[in-house]
């Protein structure tokens, strides 16, 4: 199946990291539990270097699909293409091992740890050292601990998060645990990052710097961007193309002005009987 992409995104303005393939593409994927019926025959693909919302009212079925995505789910039905590699299964190690990092709309850092060995944590696919070679302070555990120190020390000065990079976690105000969370999925320098309600419980100012911070990690590193957000205004001042969810059925999918003025859509959130 071709999912077409508009021209116009194709097109848009400049940028760091000009789109490219689609470098996740989701087909026909049906997912129920029981007799709920969370997705049902979803199509949309992501090209490299997009960010693509989406988005939907409660029960639509967003968390599902990301779920679906990294593996957490396995669908009945339909199939998942990463990079052009048409998977017969996905598991969140598969999808970790291909690139795909996520947070959680509820925080899940180590609380009593620091910033900065919590992002650390995000390190452990890029580190094959064993533990005695990491006790014995052998050649290869010394390289990966300079090579991993040096990643998170960027990011750590890329999420401005210099000043409490030795604060436990639990201490920081709930904004900037999001962002220690971002930064350790960065850690894992992945090519897809899937973001489920970023901005959930942050204040408008926190919401703002979330919202640059993931613009950056896109502008910077390339990275491609797959989110869930309920804020509307957030949604459309950051996405390239929204995928709209309703009832676990596909109801638009589009650029930020297509999907706006989609009567489907439009209905959906104002809640029109089906
Ligand atoms: N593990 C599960 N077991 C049973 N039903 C589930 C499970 N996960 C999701 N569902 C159901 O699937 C449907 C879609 O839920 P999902 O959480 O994906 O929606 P959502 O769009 O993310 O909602 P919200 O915006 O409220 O987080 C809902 O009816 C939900 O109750």
């Amino acid at each position: 199946m071709t999912i077409t992409v508009p021209s116009s995104i194709l097109q848009s303005a400049e940028r760091a990291f000009p789109f490219g393939p689609p470098v996740l593409e989701l087909e026909s994927i049906s997912l129920r539990f029981g007799g709920v019926q969370a997705l049902t025959n979803i199509s949309f693909n992501v090209l490299e270097h997009e960010v693509r919302a989406i988005i939907g009212p409660n029960g639509a079925g967003k968390s599902s699909m990301l779920n679906v995505i990294n593996g957490i789910y396995v669908p009945q039905e339909g199939s998942i293409t990463v990079a052009g590699e048409r998977l017969s299964e996905m598991t969140p190690t598969h999808a970790a091992h291909l690139g795909i990092a996520r947070t959680f709309q509820n925080i899940a850092l180590f609380r009593g740890m620091s910033v900065l060995d919590n992002i650390m944590a995000g390190r452990i696919l890029r580190t094959h050292a064993t533990f005695l070679e990491v006790a014995l302070q052998l050649p290869r555990a010394r390289r990966e601990e300079t090579e991993n120190r040096a990643v998170v020390e960027e990011i750590i000065e890329f999420l401005e998060i210099e000043h409490i990079r030795k604060t436990p976690v639990s201490r920081l105000p709930y904004g900037l645990q999001k962002r220690v969370e971002l930064g350790r999925a960065l850690a894992a320098e992945p090519k897809i990052l899937l973001l489920d309600e970023p901005m959930a419980g942050m204040n408008i100012e926190e919401k703002q710097d979330m919202c640059r911070f993931i613009l950056d990690v896109n502008d910077h590193y390339g990275t491609t961007v797959v989110l869930i957000e309920h804020d509307m205004g957030v949604v459309m001042d950051i996405s390239d193309r929204v995928v709209v969810l309703d009832y676990g059925k596909k109801i638009g999918d589009g650029t930020p002005d297509e999907v706006r003025s989609n009567q489907d859509v439009i209905d959906a959130y104002l809640g029109v009987a089906h």
